[in-house]
């Protein structure tokens, strides 16, 4: 793997298989991507979309995946589930902006989308962009981040504890 290289994990449920494999190929063949790991589905499989999101967002957490890129009828259920996982920034968007400012603003690893939403190209289009965008940690953003970062360290902590370590970013 190449510095600056990316390894990114691909997930859908049924609704959102078509666009997943469409883009799990444009991801092999761009230069900036190291690996595609995808966690399916595949084919007719019928596995429904929190279990696949959550699989994407632990190969992330666990540091075998940099990035996910997670399709489903709207987006919105795969990210609703990588979020569960600690550790994970998981984003809805269908637009340049919001897809830029999910990496340069939140450090979103998960960029979600909807097969119902958005036409292919657009989508296509937008992941090759994504590609490109990379969080600069010493910007203003950085903070806000942090800040997020310390109220998922302490889920399951006690009140207490969480307000604690979101007082002290
Ligand atoms: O967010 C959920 C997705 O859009 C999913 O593909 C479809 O879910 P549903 O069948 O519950 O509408």
């Amino acid at each position: 793997m190449s510095e600056g290289q990316l390894r990114i994990v691909v997930g859908s449920d049924d609704a959102g298989v078509r666009y997943k494999d469409r883009l799990k190929a444009d991801l092999q063949a761009h230069p900036r991507v190291a690996e595609v790991i995808d966690v399916g589905v595949n084919g007719d499989e019928d596995t429904h979309y929190p279990h696949v999101a959550v699989a994407a967002g632990r190969l992330i957490r666990e540091g075998r995946a940099d990035r996910g890129l997670l399709i489903c009828g709207t987006g919105l259920g795969v990210a609703i589930s990588a979020n569960k996982v600690p550790g994970i920034r998981a984003v809805t968007a269908h637009d340049a902006f919001s897809v830029e400012r999910s990496v340069l603003s939140n450090n979103a690893q998960v960029l979600c989308m909807g097969e119902r939403v958005i036409g292919l190209e657009l989508a296509r289009k937008l992941v090759k962009e994504w590609l490109l965008h990379t969080f600069d940690e010493s910007s203003a953003s950085a903070e806000k981040v942090n800040a997020i970062n310390a109220y998922d360290a302490a889920r399951g902590a006690d009140a207490d504890q969480a307000e604690a370590a979101v007082s002290a970013c």
